[in-house]
């Protein structure tokens, strides 16, 4: 029998006969067992073991050495020292129980240390990130939620931004670069980051891309403000309306874990609301692309891989302040104004996919081109909005109805009709049956910023030009272009774009996802065999 792993894959050899997971060792001079990711279906990994005999110890330990060396060699930047934030009250309050069992001994497996920090309150994560030593760690985890993700980032950020001495009030500042990676293990109730990035909430499956050093491209991000102040910044969603009540209702009942948002979606469906204001964005028109061209962002997207470049061209744009909203396009971006009464405005810099829809909010957002999607879902009656709702979970188009307009934006602003201060119940609202069983009928929703409520309506939200680093995300390029890999012996492998008819249109270094090092491994000694 033949297994053929690559070795960028290989987690790690140990002497003996080793069940990592169950914690069973059999020692015997002569085994030792070779532990790997086995991709499963639906995006999943797991991590699997393959026992080898030798002829003698002597052999054994040459092959373990031998292993290893290639493993150190090919598998590229592994993580070493990982710092990790645990929210013990995330999703089904799993996340300890999910680290201890199934995570750790994955990490301990691999050779990586870790530092764990049991959050014990509300932006502990983010605080503790912005003092923390940071010498010597190569990642930060977080074991919960969007909202987790959301702390380390902005803990991150913050460092950032500090140590590079610019003010994080300054609603112009660009972000400053961190060398460290964000790494998730799903434990929370929406975990659509990580769903979005890897393509599925699986724990095993994030800690074994953490630990061969997965990465994504460094990802968009939305700076969020109120009266020209920063509040806030988010990666996937920032919604009013719908998204915006959802969780504001779900928060009064968060002992009901992950169904909290099922009981308010209802709720909220129910009461019909919608709300006057507003929407003033920017149009990215330059951009190959659009939300509806029907394209999936995957690892090696030529339409993300690109916008690094597009935005070093767009400096004037981004670096002038005050052309932030002059209303006039410096860059083929136009300006549009749409004033009404709507169920949803919905902004997502990524698709926001999660176990919920599988595509997402926005199926062809991308995740690096520097632009988001913004929704925007007019007031309609309680049948069609759920026919908008109900085609997030099939393959019906969301985007294909006369009521819901998507655009490709880098700016929005939004002004509700009435001043914050005057909470004048809708008319509608009043005389509506669901509308009166519900206690209030505000004229003003909230802003659901990545599954935090803001405690404002008036806000304006900018894509920043940088963008967040993290890992996590390893999947065969498809893309509008077909990518032709031609492998070599390093870690990085030239990526050819070809066009259907064969011509070269760009050529760049990747990581080499397809990799060409084959170990074919028999139970009577080991060829190593490299094809290219
Ligand atoms: C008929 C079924 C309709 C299902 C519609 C599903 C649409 C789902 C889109 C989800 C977008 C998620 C965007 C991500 C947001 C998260 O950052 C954020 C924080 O996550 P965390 O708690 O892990 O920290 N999560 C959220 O804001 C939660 C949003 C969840 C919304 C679920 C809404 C369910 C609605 C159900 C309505 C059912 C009506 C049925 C009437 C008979
Ligand atoms: N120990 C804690 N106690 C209370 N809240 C916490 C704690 N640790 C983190 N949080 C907060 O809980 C919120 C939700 O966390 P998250 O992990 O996203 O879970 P969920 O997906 O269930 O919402 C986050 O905004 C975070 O700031
Ligand atoms: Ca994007």
């Amino acid at each position: 029998r033949t297994t053929s792993i690559p070795v960028t894959e290989i987690i790690n050899v140990k002497e003996g006969m080793v069940d990592i997971l169950r914690q069973i060792s059999v020692m015997a001079e002569d085994i030792f067992t070779v532990f790997y990711v086995k991709r499963v279906k639906g995006q999943r990994w797991v991590l699997n073991s393959s026992v080898f005999t030798a002829e003698d110890a002597q052999l054994t330990q040459k092959w373990i050495r031998h292993l290893q060396d290639r493993i150190k060699y090919y598998g590229g930047a592994r993580p070493k020292r990982l710092l990790v934030y645990i929210n013990p009250f995330g999703g089904r309050c799993r996340g300890q129980r999910i680290f201890d069992t199934k995570i750790a001994p994955l990490f301990r497996l691999a050779g990586i240390s870790t530092q764990v920090v049991e959050t014990d309150r509300a932006n502990h994560a983010r605080d503790h990130i912005m003092e923390a030593d940071l010498e010597g760690i190569d990642g930060l985890v977080c074991v919960g939620g969007d909202g987790m993700f959301s702390e380390l980032m902005h803990g991150l950020i913050g460092r950032s931004q500090k140590e590079a001495g610019i003010c994080v009030d300054d609603p112009n500042a660009e972000l400053s670069a961190s060398h460290l990676r964000i790494g998730i293990i799903p434990a929370g109730s929406t975990d659509c980051i990580c769903f979005a990035t890897v393509g599925v909430n699986d724990p095993m499956t994030s800690a074994l891309h953490i630990i061969v050093a997965s990465t994504a491209p460094p990802e968009d991000v939305c700076s969020v403000h109120h009266q020209n102040q920063p509040v806030r910044y988010s990666v996937s969603l920032v919604g009013y309306g719908f998204f915006g009540d959802v969780l504001k209702d779900s928060d009064k009942h968060r002992w009901m874990g992950p169904i909290r948002y099922d009981y308010s979606g209802v709720k909220t469906f129910l009461s019909n609301k919608s709300y006057e204001g507003k929407v003033e964005f920017q149009v990215v028109k330059n951009v190959q692309s659009n939300p509806r061209d029907n394209t999936r962002c995957r690892s090696g997207c030529l339409i993300c891989s690109e916008s690094t470049s597009r935005l070093k061209l767009d400096s004037e744009d981004w670096s002038d302040a005050s052309s932030w909203f002059t209303g006039s396009s410096t860059n083929g971006d136009d300006w549009l104004s749409v004033d009404g009464r709507f169920m949803a405005i919905n902004m997502t810099c990524i698709s926001s996919a999660c176990p919920k829809s599988p595509d997402g909010l926005s199926p062809s957002a991308h995740l690096a081109d520097g632009t988001a999607d913004l929704i925007l879902v007019r007031k309609c009656s309680r049948f069609n909005f759920l026919r908008y709702l109900k085609r997030h979970t099939n393959k019906n188009d969301q985007f294909d109805l006369p009521f819901v307009d998507v655009y490709r934006v880098k700016t929005l602003w939004f002004t509700p009709k009435y001043h914050e201060e005057e909470e004048l119940g809708s008319v509608s609202d009043r005389k509506s049956f669901f509308g009166r069983l519900c206690r209030d009928s505000p004229a003003h929703s909230c802003w659901n910023c990545d599954g935090e409520v803001l405690p404002y309506s008036t806000i304006s939200i900018r894509k920043k030009k940088k963008k967040v680093k993290f890992g996590l995300r390893l999947k065969k390029p498809t893309c509008i272009l077909s990518p032709q890999f031609s492998c070599c012996k390093r870690p990085t492998c030239n990526v050819f774009w070809q066009d259907k008819a064969g011509n070269i249109l760009k050529k760049h270094q990747a990581a080499c996802l397809v990799h060409c090092q084959l170990i074919k491994l028999f139970a009577r000694g080991i060829e190593d065999r490299q094809t290219g």
